[in-house]
């Protein structure tokens, strides 16, 4: 998994066109959505991450904790985004996977929206430009470890 983290004034999408067959069904609320003061991740699950989801799933959670902690961000926005590997996970398990990330930030108490998957989406983004309002993580599962 690749993770791009980004501490922003707001972040805020407009859905455009269907960028998978079979998008997930969104109501019309979910066409756009807006977080000010917000901790942005943008999220590639990559096939690697088929291995093991629950593990990755455990592992974004506690690297996008530490750094909302660190940035004192209590909102976080999850986007699906697929460019930022070229060995992308299949839709139904990164979308799984993303579904898992946004359930536990919420228990944990955090605000948190999750941008639509499988669309084209129009996005605005203000980062703050501090010197940790700019970060990458990359999640691997451990190799062969079963749980
Ligand atoms: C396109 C661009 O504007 C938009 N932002 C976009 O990326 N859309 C992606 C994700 O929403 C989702 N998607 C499919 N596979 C994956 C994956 N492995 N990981 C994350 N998202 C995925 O399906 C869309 C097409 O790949």
């Amino acid at each position: 998994m690749r993770m791009l983290l980004i501490h922003a004034d707001y972040l805020e999408y407009e859905v455009r066109d269907k960028a998978l067959k079979n998008p997930e069904p969104i109501s019309d609320e979910q066409k756009k959505g807006r977080l000010d003061e917000v901790l942005a991740v943008f999220i590639s699950v990559e096939k690697v991450d088929e291995a093991n989801p629950d593990e990755v799933v455990e592992k974004a959670i506690a690297e996008i904790e530490d750094v909302a902690k660190q940035v004192k961000a209590e909102r976080i926005f999850v986007y699906p985004f697929a460019h930022l590997s070229s060995e992308l996970a299949k839709p139904g398990v990164a979308l799984e996977i993303l579904k898992k990330i946004e359930e536990k930030l919420r228990e944990k108490g955090y605000e948190v929206k999750r941008a639509p998957f499988g669309y084209y989406k129009a996005f605005k983004l203000s980062c703050k430009g501090h010197p940790l309002a700019e970060l990458s993580r990359t999640i691997v599962p451990e190799e062969g470890v079963s749980k």
